[in-house]
């Protein structure tokens, strides 16, 4: 189980035939240009646990990116913040500073909405966006704003959510929330904390802090995190100095891409080590076409509504949702959620399952596998 972890953690960023697949498509704006779309990546992570240092890193390495920077709202007193002028007005941007390697870099007050309209007027000047949230910030709340079809949508694309772990906190984190917190949850049962939220809706994560743990620490962590989020890379870091940008912080394609063998890995996964969030993988046999609105109905009743058609459970909350379905025609719909969010897309890979089927699989709360995988059964036969 570990050397597999290992392995995986140790691969190429996602797969390059994947990422060929699902590619994004070229916009053409009022006056016919054409108009390639920014990806944006949202950078979490709690308190302390060294945003500050992996953005300081980016902003004076010589990486050779030119990465636009939005900080929202900062509160304490590192170099970066102190050289910003933070804004006064409710949202608005008041200065974008060019930095030497050829990163913008920004601070706003709400979630980057305005910072990213300013932001587009500067177009060409960056090629990519990290958006770095606050210490406590929810990033099922943010994604969204970012993973929409029209709008904001239109220039940006949400390239992934990243969120930084300290090593030696984080255990802490998850067990002990502050009342602030959680109020609903004390006394009532398994606690969900922003730091299960951050962890359960990351795409990557970074796990920081590791020369100031042992190896068994460092053991427990990991396999904390998986238990939480086994779909989710783990890069491991002390001081947030990440092996590289691409595949760790940029082009993670992870709201276009569902390559197989991170499904598989997520299967491989499951494990109760955390008692608010798991991540479960439910087969999905080769599906007719017409049984996708089945499919379409069962993911309605589990995201909007929080049920189990056909089956009983209670106090469910998914926050990120991928699956690859294969069709009898042949041909592969891709699934992609976050929250009550989910659409399908086709792949255009062909089915490259043998036939196999399909795999959906889930992070969040109140996810009993069995209970799951009988109620899906039921919907699509
Ligand atoms: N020992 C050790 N200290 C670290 C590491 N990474 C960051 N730090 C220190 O931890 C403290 C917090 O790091 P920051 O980068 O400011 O963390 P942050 O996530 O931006 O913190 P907030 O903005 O408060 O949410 C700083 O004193 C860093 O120097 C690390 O890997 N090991």
């Amino acid at each position: 189980m570990m050397e597999f972890e290992e392995d995986r953690e140790e691969a190429p960023p996602l797969l390059d035939a994947a990422q060929d697949d699902e590619d994004v498509p070229q916009l053409v704006d009022s006056a016919g240009e054409p108009q390639v779309k920014v990806p944006i990546t949202i950078v979490t992570g709690y308190l302390g646990a060294g945003k500050t240092t992996l953005l300081n890193y980016i902003l004076n390495e010589q990486h050779g990116k030119k990465i636009a920077v939005i900080l929202n709202e900062f509160g304490n007193s590192s170099d970066i913040e102190k050289s910003l002028t933070v804004n006064t007005e409710e949202g608005k941007v008041e200065e974008w500073l060019d930095l030497a390697n050829g990163c913008l870099c920004c601070s706003v007050k709400d979630t980057g909405v305005n910072a990213i309209e300013s932001l587009m007027a500067r177009r060409g000047a960056f090629d990519y966006i990290l958006l770095e949230t606050t210490g406590l910030a929810d990033p099922g709340n943010i994604a969204p704003i970012f993973w929409v079809d029209d709008g904001l949508g239109s220039t940006i694309y949400l390239d992934g959510i990243v969120t930084l772990v300290d090593a030696k906190n984080i255990l802490r984190s998850l067990d002990a929330p502050t009342p602030e917190e959680t109020p609903e949850d004390h006394g009532q049962g398994p606690h969900l904390t922003t730091a299960h939220l951050q962890i359960s809706h990351a795409d990557v994560i970074v796990l920081n802090k590791t020369d100031i743990v042992s190896a068994d620490e460092l053991d427990a962590v990991r396999a904390r995190i998986r238990a939480i989020n086994a779909l989710a890379r783990i890069h491991e870091t002390a001081y947030s100095a990440v092996p590289r940008l691409e595949g760790v912080l940029l082009d993670l394609h992870a709201y276009n891409a569902v390559p197989v063998e991170e499904l598989d890995f997520a299967r491989k996964g499951h494990s109760h080590l955390d008692p608010t969030i798991s991540t479960i993988a439910l087969e999905v046999p080769v599906l007719a076409e017409e049984k996708l609105a089945a499919l379409d109905s069962w993911l309605q009743a589990l995201l909007w509504e929080g049920t189990l058609l056909g089956g009983e459970a209670e106090g469910i909350e998914v926050h990120r949702t991928k699956g690859r379905i294969e069709l009898a025609s042949g041909g592969v719909k891709l699934l992609q959620g976050v929250r009550e969010m989910f659409e399908f897309t086709d792949s255009r890979e062909g089915a490259g399952g043998e036939g196999s089927g399909g795999k959906i699989v889930l992070i969040g709360k109140g996810l009993d596998e069995e209970k799951f995988a009988a109620s899906l059964a039921k919907a699509l036969t």
